[in-house]
C-alpha cells in the first residue's frame, strides 16, 4: 500500500523533566546534601531553571510510545558543563529504553534547527537560530509550567497517561489535509 509523505511523522521526545525526573532528582540530591536547608518543594517551583527560586530563597533566609509511521527520537540539550553529562545521558537512555534508542539520541544547543512534526518538551519557551521551527512545540506537564496558561493554538500533554495519541494522530491528519490542499492548488482546482 502506497503511503503519502504526509502521514509519515517525526517526534521529538525532550528527556528532562519529559522522560527522566529531573527536577525530583534534583529536589533529592540537594536534601541528601544540604539536609535541614531551606528547599523548594516541587508544588512550589515556578519557572524553568529552579536557581533564581533558590537564590531568593536563600537570600531571604516512562516511556514514549510509538505508534505506526511514526518516528520517535528523544532530542535534549546537554548542560554547558558537559563533561559527565553526555556519557550519564547516553547510559540513561541505553539502561532505561534499550540500545535501540541510544540511536535515536539528538544531542543539541539547539532543537530550533531540528527538523520534525512535534516536540514534547517541558521547556516552556524553546528559542534558536530558527525563527520558525518546522515542529509544534507539545508542553509536557511539570511542577515549573503547570501554572502557565498557554496561548492558543499552543498544546499541553499532561503526562504520558494524557493523550498522545490523540495528538500525534491530529498532528498527522493536519499535515495530511496540508498535502492535500498543496496538491489541490498546484494542479489548479
Ligand atoms: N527544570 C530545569 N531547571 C534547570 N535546568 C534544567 C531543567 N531541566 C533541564 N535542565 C538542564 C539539564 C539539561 O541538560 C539542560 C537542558 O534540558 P532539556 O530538558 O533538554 O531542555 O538543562
Ligand atoms: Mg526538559
Amino acid at each position: 500500500m502506497a503511503v503519502s509523505t504526509a502521514s509519515r511523522l517525526r517526534v521529538l521526545v525532550d528527556m528532562d523533566g519529559v522522560l527522566a525526573d529531573f527536577e525530583g532528582g534534583v529536589l533529592r540530591h540537594f536534601l541528601a546534601r544540604y539536609p535541614g536547608e531551606p528547599h523548594v518543594e516541587l508544588a512550589e517551583r515556578r519557572g524553568f531553571s529552579g536557581r533564581g527560586q533558590y537564590r531568593r530563597l536563600r537570600g531571604a533566609g516512562s516511556q514514549p510510545g510509538a505508534l505506526w509511521l511514526t518516528e520517535v527520537f528523544i532530542c535534549t540539550s546537554p548542560l554547558m558543563k558537559y563533561e559527565h553529562c553526555i556519557l550519564e545521558k547516553y547510559s540513561w537512555v541505553e539502561k532505561y529504553l534499550g540500545p535501540k534508542f541510544v540511536e535515536r539520541l539528538i544531542l543539541t544547543g539547539d532543537k530550533t534547527v531540528v527538523s520534525a512534526d512535534l516536540l514534547v518538551d517541558d521547556k516552556d519557551t524553546i528559542k534558536g537560530a530558527e525563527p520558525k521551527p518546522s515542529w509544534e512545540h507539545i508542553l509536557f506537564t511539570c511542577c515549573h509550567n503547570k501554572h502557565l496558561e498557554l496561548q492558543t493554538p499552543r498544546r499541553r500533554l499532561q503526562s504520558w497517561a494524557d493523550d498522545w495519541r490523540g495528538i500525534v494522530e491530529s498532528k498527522r491528519r493536519s499535515n495530511v489535509e496540508k498535502e492535500c490542499y498543496a496538491s489541490l492548488t498546484a494542479n489548479g482546482n
